[in-house]
């Protein structure tokens, strides 16, 4: 047995905090045209105007949280050089808070110290309403919200997007002047908005494309140089992160990942330099971890999906049409006791799916013989998403397709 004392030794890192998520580098490489247009539509800010109301999309990974702490930081500190002009920001992520209602408590307390709380139930919507129309109105100025993973409201109780993004012409405010930034990954959210919402909270949108392999090298590197020590990381290293960021749809976050556990990999085999080795090995972890997440995040019926998805897969079947699918996620709500979905909602969770990266989709075009249609295909190791969706397995029992990829109980 090896010895578990802890000593510093060996280590490739300078700064490894450099690597974690919430650092916000100096400047942002490669997003130039998208952090021009951001800018324009902040700029009113610094004159004391109503803001414009920002609505920035693009997958995950892409850099709109990172665009948007290095703006916002950007505008406060500029704004300290204007004493009339009263700035606040207050950012909150809308995941876990599905109702107007969560977000309205989330803001009021973000924009209270801790012991002026609300609690999360006890008030009406229109008493939450009341307190933060009336907590903004006596902070005054200019207040930015920002509201990242906004597209977690649910449709039909999203009127809090309205009322914050209309909130001075609806006479919710006299003094403060309100912009909101909402941020989203899925890009049908937009789409998905009531026409009055969407015109008030998009009075601006921009859009973040995914990276390509050479914006992601400079990405990299720009991390790299902060934290790892001079010459701890071989030549290849950095330019195999980044072309499997890029095939990763272009997500900046999967390519640092990769970076960051490479490095610890290497660290904990006592070795100062990185190598491409440990970019693979990073390759495995990092990977099993994105899918685990994302399985973890999904609700019964989804994981019925990718379940009848995964047996397909296992039977040699996949790629395959959603009318294939049908008949075994039927199979696998029998099993469960659950009463099925239709075709339809199949269709648009398969698609959603898709766009998690959970699962693989190809538009095929057969032309007026077969016309248009979606094959499916599980994205991942099969191995690997049979693992993540064990507690599933367990509970309503494993398809024979599954029993030699299955070590559960
Ligand atoms: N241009 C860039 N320069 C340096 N770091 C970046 C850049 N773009 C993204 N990053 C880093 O990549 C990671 C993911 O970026 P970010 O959180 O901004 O993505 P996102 O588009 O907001 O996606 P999500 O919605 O999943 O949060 C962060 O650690 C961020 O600092």
């Amino acid at each position: 047995m090896g010895s578990h004392s802890f000593e510093r030794s060996i280590t490739p890192f300078e700064n490894r905090e450099a690597l974690l998520d919430d650092y916000t580098p100096n400047t942002l490489v490669g997003r130039d045209d998208e952090l021009d247009e951001y800018h324009e539509a902040l700029e009113p800010v610094i004159y004391g105007e109503q803001p414009n109301n920002v609505f920035l999309y693009g997958k995950a990974g892409v850099g709109k949280t990172a665009a948007t702490r290095y703006l916002l930081r950007n505008l406060e500190e500029d704004a300290e050089q204007y004493p009339d002009l009263t700035l606040s920001t207050a950012y909150i992520n809308c995941d876990g808070f599905e109702t107007s209602y969560r977000v309205g408590v989330a803001l009021v307390n973000a924009l209270r110290p801790p012991q002026d709380h609300i609690p999360e139930s006890g008030y009406s919507k229109s008493e939450v309403y009341a307190k933060l129309w009336q907590d903004l109105d006596s902070r005054g100025g200019i207040i930015l919200i920002v509201l990242d993973e906004v597209d977690h409201i649910n449709q039909g109780e999203d009127s809090i997007l309205y009322q914050l993004s209309r909130a001075r012409e609806n006479e919710n405010l006299q003094n403060a002047r309100v912009g909101v930034i909402g941020i989203s990954n899925d890009l049908t959210f937009r789409d998905r908005l009531s026409p009055k919402v969407r015109s008030s909270l998009c009075e601006r949108t921009i859009s973040f494309p995914h990276y390509d392999a050479n914006e992601l090298r400079e990405v990299l590197k720009q991390r790299a140089n902060v934290a790892f020590k001079d010459d701890a990381l071989t030549d290849d290293v950095i330019p195999k992160c980044a072309a499997l960021g890029a095939q990763a749809s272009g997500d900046a976050r999967h390519a640092l990942d990769l970076l960051l556990t490479a490095g610890d990999i290497a660290r904990g085999n006592n070795e100062g330099v990185v190598q491409e080795e440990h970019v693979e090995e990073a390759l495995e972890r990092v990977e099993k971890k994105e899918i685990e997440e994302g399985i973890s995040d999904l609700n019964d019926h989804e994981r019925y999906i990718l379940y009848a998805l995964a047996t397909l897969s296992a039977e040699g079947k996949t790629p395959v049409r959603s009318r294939e699918i049908y008949p075994r996620y039927q199979h696998v709500c029998s099993l469960a006791g659950r009463d099925e979905h239709t075709g339809r909602w199949l269709r648009d969770h398969l698609d959603e799916l898709g766009m998690l990266g959970i699962l693989s989709l190809t538009e095929k075009n057969e032309g007026l013989a077969g016309g248009k249609y979606r094959e499916y295909d599980l994205q991942q190791d099969l191995g690997l998403v049979v693992t993540a969706l064990e507690e599933t397995l367990d509970s309503i029992g494993v398809h024979e397709s599954l029993s030699s990829y299955y070590n559960g109980k």
